[in-house]
């Protein structure tokens, strides 16, 4: 019998979607995957082990090899630059990093104040844009920052754009497409290849055919 593998998946918005595409790709995962509040999660026979991680930090826990394999979006990927391959686009929670502020917003004379939940792909943004900016990091409702008088701007990610608008706020800049990729620790790729190349292949296939 081959060694377990062990995967960590993002709990929140990505975890339905993400779950489904493992379906997809013929991986029996019980109800109780979906529905329990259980952190760890035992597929005896699929030889695999789910961690349910903060999205933010499937990275760490795949970097440190502690999961062999995660599924992590890309804003997560590019602020983060954890140590680790990443092997697949899997298309799914599409949305995009932008830069965003009040529609008629004056930007203060010097630096101009940037709220983020990202705060080292806005500092390599502005800087590769040679923008001087205070980064002011936010863990979330980020799009407080400029309506409140905390920041002149946000890096967030945009989806449908409603927040924005219903917090009346423009989108000024587009940094990124992003979308979740499947990821992979080093040393688990040399001595699990076999079995992470074909939950890879099954992947591979169900996302080609999306
Ligand atoms: N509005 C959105 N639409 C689509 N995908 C999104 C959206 N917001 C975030 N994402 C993607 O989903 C991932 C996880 O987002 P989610 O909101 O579940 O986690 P989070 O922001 O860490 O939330 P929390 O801290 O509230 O648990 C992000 O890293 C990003 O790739
Ligand atoms: O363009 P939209 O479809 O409106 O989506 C964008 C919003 O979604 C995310 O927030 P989330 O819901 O994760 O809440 P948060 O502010 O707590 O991060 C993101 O930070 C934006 O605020």
């Amino acid at each position: 019998m081959s060694e377990v593998l062990t995967i960590a998946m993002p709990k929140g918005r990505i975890f339905e979607e993400a779950a489904d595409l493992l379906r997809k790709a013929n991986f029996q995962l019980p109800q109780e995957f979906d529905d329990s509040r259980k952190l760890i999660v035992d597929v005896p026979e699929e030889n695999i082990r789910f961690i349910l991680a903060k999205p933010m930090d499937v990275a760490t826990y795949v970097e440190y090899g502690v999961a062999d394999l995660g599924i992590a979006g890309k804003d997560v990927l590019l602020e983060e630059e954890r140590d680790v391959y990443e092997v697949l686009d899997l298309k799914i929670s599409k949305c995009h990093l932008a830069v965003a502020g009040l529609a008629n917003g004056q930007a203060s004379e010097v630096a101009k104040k940037v709220a983020t939940k990202y705060p080292n792909v806005a500092s390599t943004y502005f800087r590769q844009q040679g923008e001087q900016v205070e980064i002011i990091p936010l863990n979330g409702s980020i799009e407080l920052g400029p309506i409140i008088g905390l920041a002149d701007r946000i890096v967030d990610i945009v989806s449908t754009g409603r927040t924005l608008i219903e917090n009346g706020l423009v989108e000024l800049e587009h940094i990124e497409d992003i979308t979740s990729r499947l990821i992979v620790n080093p040393v688990s790729y040399r001595l699990k290849d076999e079995r992470i190349d074909d939950m890879v292949n099954r992947l591979t296939t169900v996302v080609e055919n999306m």
